[in-house]
């Protein structure tokens, strides 16, 4: 009889994942661009000491930023083997993952200038 939660499963699963994170962040270039705009972010916002919440909320939008960028490179991944070649769909399907990066990252762009613009202008 299997087990209800197989835990060795999950670890192994958690292993593959970390795999996967090394690999994004190793080998993609616009993963590298959202890490380091991230690290950037950190900083900034131990500089201007952010609040609990604050922090809440910038850490959401990088998780969010980091997980559409990893569906995204898997998606493109995938769509490389299934069609090397052009194909207008394999063009519709890569066009609209990437859309969702990019929507995800402006919408990180305005809650990070809500949050840091108060911040900096109240230093000047
Ligand atoms: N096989 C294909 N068929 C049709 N259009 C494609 C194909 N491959 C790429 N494209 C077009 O080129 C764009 C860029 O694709 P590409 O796979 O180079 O993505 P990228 O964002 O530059 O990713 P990376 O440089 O990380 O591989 C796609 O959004 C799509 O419009």
């Amino acid at each position: 009889m299997s087990h209800p939660v197989d835990l060795r499963k999950a670890l192994r699963s958690f292993r593959f994942a970390g795999a996967g994170i090394a690999s994004l962040f190793r080998y993609e270039n616009n993963a590298r661009i959202h890490l380091l705009a991230a690290a950037l972010v950190v900083g900034a916002g131990f500089w201007l000491q952010l609040s609990r919440m604050e922090w809440c909320v910038i850490l959401t939008q990088v998780g969010l930023v980091w997980a559409a960028e990893a569906f995204n490179t898997a998606l493109e991944k995938l769509a490389d083997l299934v069609s090397p070649d052009y194909h207008p769909t394999i063009k519709a399907v890569k066009d609209v993952s990437a859309a969702g990066v990019l929507l995800v990252a402006l919408v990180a762009a305005v809650v990070g200038t809500l949050i840091f613009l108060p911040k900096l202008l109240a230093l000047f």
